[in-house]
Parts: C-alpha cells; structure tokens; sequence
C-alpha cells in the first residue's frame, strides 16, 4: 500500500443516496479517472440499510480491490470488521477514538474529524492516522455539518507543527481545490463534484490537476 499522504491525495467519498447513476458505476468511473482512496458512506435521504448496505459495500469494496483503491468505512465500524475493510473514518459523534483504535487494531487506517485544536491534539493522542478538516467551504451534502470555516484550522495545525496527514472536506471542487492544498493539506475528500458529475472520470482528473499542480506528478 502507498504512504498515507499519497493515499489522500484525491479521497472519494460516497454512498448510494450521493449518486446520480448507479453507485458501481460512479466508482468504477472515478476509479478510471484517478482516485487514490475510497470512503463507502452510506447516509443521508434513502440511505441503505441491514443486508442491502452490506452487499452494496461489498460489491464496491471489491471493485476497489480489483484496482489496488484502499477501502474505508465511515461511521459502521461492525461493517468495516466483517468486511476486513483497510480502515474506517468517525468524527466528534460517533464511537471514542481510542475505542475504535482498540477494535480495529493497529494495522487498519483510523481517520478522524477534528474542527478545533483541541480536538486535534486528542484525536493524534487517542491513535488517529489523519485528520479530516471541514466543511471548508458551504455544502448541502451532510444536513448536520457545522458552518463553513475555509482553511483556518488546517494552516493553524500546520504553524503549530501538526505532521500527521491531513485532508479537507466540504465543497470541494475542481475550482477550489488548489487552496486547500496550498494550505497545507494533503489531500481533498470529495462527493458530490464525482458522485454527481456527468462524468465521474473528468471530474476527477480535473480535481488531480488541481491536487499535483505539476504536470510529472499526476
Ligand atoms: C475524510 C472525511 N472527513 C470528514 C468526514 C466527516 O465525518 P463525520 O464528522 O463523522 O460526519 P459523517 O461523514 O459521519 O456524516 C468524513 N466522513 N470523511
Ligand atoms: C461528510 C462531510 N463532512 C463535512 S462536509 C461533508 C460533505 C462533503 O460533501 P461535498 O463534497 O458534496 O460537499
Ligand atoms: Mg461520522
């Protein structure tokens, strides 16, 4: 597996309810267009549940498996067990992060949402691998999110010599990119700019292009 870093350079993030087609399609889409890292988050209006949220992440943990895309579950850590998925993603309201740490053990990427310092320092401590940050800028895709805060809270991380890989999530788009990288994040987590894009794939090569900003790196 790639370093941690390079993993979340172009982090797609999807559940059924975020697709305009159909979820497998999307994936494999986005897979062909470059994504380094995947999140199965399966929330929101009509979201799947039981044995048909299980076969659905199955079904796309293995196309993920087919093209070398590490596998993460947001919030569902009893799926991502039974799944043996590579790691899961949990924010502020969901299970304690040196709990899930324990569960999952030390092998497994834990990703955590951190919006204060605070929150930062005891996510690193309780054995977060990296930060999620945001929303950075205004989204409709997560009902709950807390207001916008642009890229505040990552340069501060940055200047207080935070090394733990970071990545920005919220209204990301090939437009916006660029700043949250110039920031100092690693990478940028996306929905709705691949998972309602009429092309999934050009959606995520115009995201690379704005991520590796020079030409021999994408
Ligand atoms: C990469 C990444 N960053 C942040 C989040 C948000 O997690 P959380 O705050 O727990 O909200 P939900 O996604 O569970 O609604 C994320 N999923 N991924
Ligand atoms: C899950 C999540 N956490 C903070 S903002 C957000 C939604 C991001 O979705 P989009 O990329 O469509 O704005
Ligand atoms: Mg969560």
């Amino acid at each position: 597996m790639k370093n941690l870093q390079e993993l979340l350079k172009v982090y797609f993030i999807m559940g059924s309810p975020n697709c305009k087609k159909a979820p497998v399609e999307v994936l494999t889409e986005a897979i062909a267009g470059g994504i380094t890292l995947f999140q199965f988050r399966e929330k929101g209006d009509g979201a799947l549940t039981g044995t048909a949220k299980f076969y659905l992440a199955k079904e796309l943990q293995h196309i993920c498996r087919e093209h070398h895309i590490p596998f993460i579950v947001n919030d569902d850590i009893e799926l991502a067990l039974k799944l043996d998925a590579d790691g899961v993603h949990i924010g502020q309201d969901d299970e304690l992060v040196h709990i899930v740490r324990k569960k999952i053990g030390p092998g497994k990427i834990l990703g955590v949402s951190v919006h204060t310092l605070a929150e930062a320092v005891a996510a690193q401590q309780n054995g977060a691998d990296y930060f999620g940050i945001g929303p950075i800028f205004p989204t409709a895709t997560k009902k709950d999110a807390k207001p916008s805060q642009g890229t505040k809270l990552i340069e501060k991380l940055r200047r207080e010599g935070f090394m733990i890989p970071i990545v920005g999530i919220g209204g990301i788009t090939s437009e916006n990119a660029a700043t949250v990288i110039n920031a100092g994040a690693d990478g940028v987590s996306v929905i709705s700019a691949i998972a309602q894009a009429t092309s999934p794939l050009e959606a995520v090569k115009a995201l690379k292009r704005e991520v590796f900003q020079r030409e021999e790196d994408l």
